[in-house]
């Protein structure tokens, strides 16, 4: 167990600044995904805390010793922590107790000992009796399990996994989150997990960090980044978010009043008095007949049982909102909705053009 602090880290490639000055600080026993679109620095913040990169500035401490930084650079073999790789990286001419003996070569056990962490971890992620077979006579999920049990032998105080399950298929993914939350729990060591997948960060993580352009724009509890982005960038990225460009008029004691088409709303929230954005999830828009927000169908799929649906704001700057309707709507049906939920931010980017092509989906 291990807690990790990091402050103003840094790394460029050339003139690409891979992570940009993150600081934050994870309790030992944390399961912490790292999330954020392809190229924000994910891989790169995960290798720099591994130890196989060297960070330009700023420090990291894992369990309270400085590993990188001012005082030094620990390499990664002194680190106490494991990796778990997508690639699984295991020896293919090696068996899955030779796999995981390699991982034990440098600790100066005995042959008795690391017998013993061998079938103890194997059993941990419930592969005994599995020591004998080589890497191609295993399944994916099963090769994922040895490179895990690999891990899990040298007794990391820090796990890092980078996009472990990407060679999955979605029924593997599902039972091997499963197995990460029952380990996590069962071992209390500090979880560090890579993921492009925000489903994946959010049914395993305690703490989720997003990353956009190697910068860390939050990390809080996955309930958090979904009802208080602290960011645009997060009330977008997060559960297929909409921002709405509304005028602030005054905020107390956590809400904001809002003008939103001529009507005065009060939403959760923190922005001063000027321009602002209300966030919006799917769920925080609902059909009432005399609501106050009035919007036309553009687009509708059923989707897991009900209508998810695209609206226009009837005024407003051509914004798109979704929502989710119990019946099938007309294409152009005039909708009036009323807010069940949302979130005001501050409007930083009033350069994105609130128009729908401008909007990720
Ligand atoms: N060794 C390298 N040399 C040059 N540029 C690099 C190197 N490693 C990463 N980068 C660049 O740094 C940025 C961050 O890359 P990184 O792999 O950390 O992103 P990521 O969030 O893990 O992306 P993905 O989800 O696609 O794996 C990208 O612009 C990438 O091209």
């Amino acid at each position: 167990m291990a807690r990790l602090d990091l402050q103003s880290l840094t790394r460029s490639f050339g003139p690409t600044r891979a992570v940009d000055a993150v600081s934050f600080s994870v309790p030992s026993g944390a399961f912490l995904a790292l999330l954020g679109p392809s190229g924000c620095g994910k891989t790169t913040l995960l290798r720099l805390i591994a130890g196989l990169e060297q960070p330009d500035g700023g420090r990291i401490d894992i369990g309270g010793h400085q590993v990188a930084g001012p005082g030094g650079f620990v390499p990664p073999e002194a680190r106490g922590l494991g990796m778990v790789f997508q690639s699984y990286a295991l020896w293919p001419h090696m068996t899955v107790a030779g796999n995981i003996r390699f991982g034990l070569r440098l600790r100066g056990l005995s042959r008795a000992q690391e017998a013993a962490r061998i079938a103890d971890s194997l059993s941990m992620v419930g592969l005994a009796g599995l020591d004998q077979r080589r890497p191609h006579e295993l399944s994916g999920g099963q090769r994922q399990r040895v490179a895990l049990a690999r891990s899990l032998a040298t007794r990391p105080a820090l796990l890092l996994l980078d996009e472990p399950l990407a060679n999955l298929d979605a029924h593997l993914r599902g039972v091997m989150l499963a197995e990460f939350r029952r380990l996590h729990a069962a071992l209390g060591t500090t979880f560090v997990f890579v993921t492009h997948d925000q489903d994946e960060a959010m049914a395993v993580a305690s703490h989720v960090g997003v990353m956009n352009a190697g910068r860390l724009e939050q990390l809080a509890a996955p309930e958090t980044l979904y009802r208080q982005p602290a960011t645009p960038m997060v009330a977008r990225f997060v559960g297929g978010g909409r921002t709405v460009p509304v005028d602030v008029l005054d905020a107390s004691g956590g809400a904001c009043r809002i003008s939103l088409q001529g009507r005065v709303l009060t939403v959760p929230g923190a922005a001063p008095r000027g321009p602002g954005w209300l966030c919006l999830r799917p769920r925080d828009l609902s059909p009432a007949p005399d609501g106050p927000i009035l919007a036309r169908v553009v687009d509708s799929q059923f989707r897991a049982g009900a209508w998810a649906v695209s609206a226009l704001l009837d005024a407003g700057g051509e914004t798109l909102v979704d929502l989710t309707l119990p019946h099938a709507p007309q294409r152009e049906e005039a909708l009036a909705l009323r807010l069940t939920g949302g979130w005001v931010l501050p409007r930083d980017g009033l350069a994105i053009a609130p128009r729908p092509e401008s909007i990720p989906a």
